[in-house]
């Protein structure tokens, strides 16, 4: 009878080292790629190095692809450094981060999200996370998802009819929380960019309404038009009438014919209708993170 040989750590070793040249070379040839991606990108006046739909369409293929014990969470950390490498080797990245009362939970994720090497500055409250976006200091703000009732809430400063105003472009963590010390927190991140959809995405709408309408009753006119609520996070009280956080399934641009159905049957209830962005829904809903 023979007995295998004990596998030899040097070896062992000399193969981690060809995988590991082999994984090198690749990262410099994808290097090349999207040095090419940069000028396709300007010679058709595509705007802009930073594709949030694109990285989480990446993400969820590699994610199908994945098995094995190494990490799926640990697996889309690798890939969320590559990409925002490649975004900061295109052009200006910086990330604006809400850090308010020494809690740093959203600057872990806004860390873990746009990568270690990622500009980033923290910012007392959203308004000076939005006015870092607005002004142009930051191409990414980071803030908690909205929900509730709260003073102060920041999506209602979404509003407006600008083509180039801040919109909500992705939520974190798309896969896993990690280590980060927020307990259950979750962001979204805002940038002044055209929407994209990612082929699996959710929208925000802001409904300002004449008066409080019932959440039944919101549903039944967005379902009408061919929307679908999937929850009506938060509310703020204005002087006009209450404004209403939307969440909808699906993605739902700027031009969306079914906006102006839903115009049409609110009628007077409805003062204004603003698409706040969308976002890739993360794969910790769809698989474990
Ligand atoms: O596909 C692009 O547009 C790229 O710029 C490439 C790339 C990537 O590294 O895969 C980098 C940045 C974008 O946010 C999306 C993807």
């Amino acid at each position: 009878m023979t007995s295998a040989a004990a596998p030899n750590l040097d070896d062992l070793r000399r193969r981690i080292d060809a995988i590991d040249d082999g994984l090198l070379d690749l990262i410099h040839q994808r290097a090349t790629i999207v040095g090419a991606v940069a000028a396709a990108k300007r010679a058709t006046g595509s705007a802009g190095a930073f594709r949030p739909g694109r990285e989480a369409q990446v993400m969820r293929r590699l994610a199908a692809r994945h098995h094995g014990p190494f990490g799926l969470a640990t697996m889309v950390r690798l890939w969320r450094e590559i990409m925002c490498e490649f975004t900061r080797l295109q052009g200006p990245f910086a990330v604006a981060v809400q850090f308010a009362d020494g809690r740093p939970g959203l600057w872990d994720l806004a860390r873990d999200h746009f990568g270690a090497e990622t500009p980033m500055t923290p910012h007392g409250d959203a308004r000076a996370v939005l006015a870092a976006v607005d002004g142009g200091s930051a191409t990414v703000g980071v803030l908690p998802t909205p929900a509730g009732t709260a003073d102060g809430a920041w999506w209602p400063q979404l509003r407006g009819a600008a083509a180039d105003r801040a919109r909500i472009i992705s939520r974190l963590p798309f896969a896993s929380p990690g280590s980060a010390r927020g307990d259950g927190l979750d962001a979204v991140a805002v940038a002044r960019l055209p929407s994209e959809p990612s082929g699996d995405d959710r929208s925000f709408l802001a409904l300002d309404l004449a008066a409080p309408l019932p959440d039944a009753e919101i549903s039944r006119l967005a379902a009408a038009a061919g929307l679908s609520i999937h929850a009506l996070p938060a509310v703020i009280d204005a002087p006009d009438g209450p404004a209403r956080l939307a969440e909808i399934d699906g993605y739902v641009g700027d031009d969306d014919p079914r906006l102006g159905r839903l115009r049409e049957d609110a009628g007077q209830r409805l003062r204004g209708l603003t698409v706040l962005g969308a976002y890739a829904i993360p794969l910790s809903e769809s698989r474990a993170g």
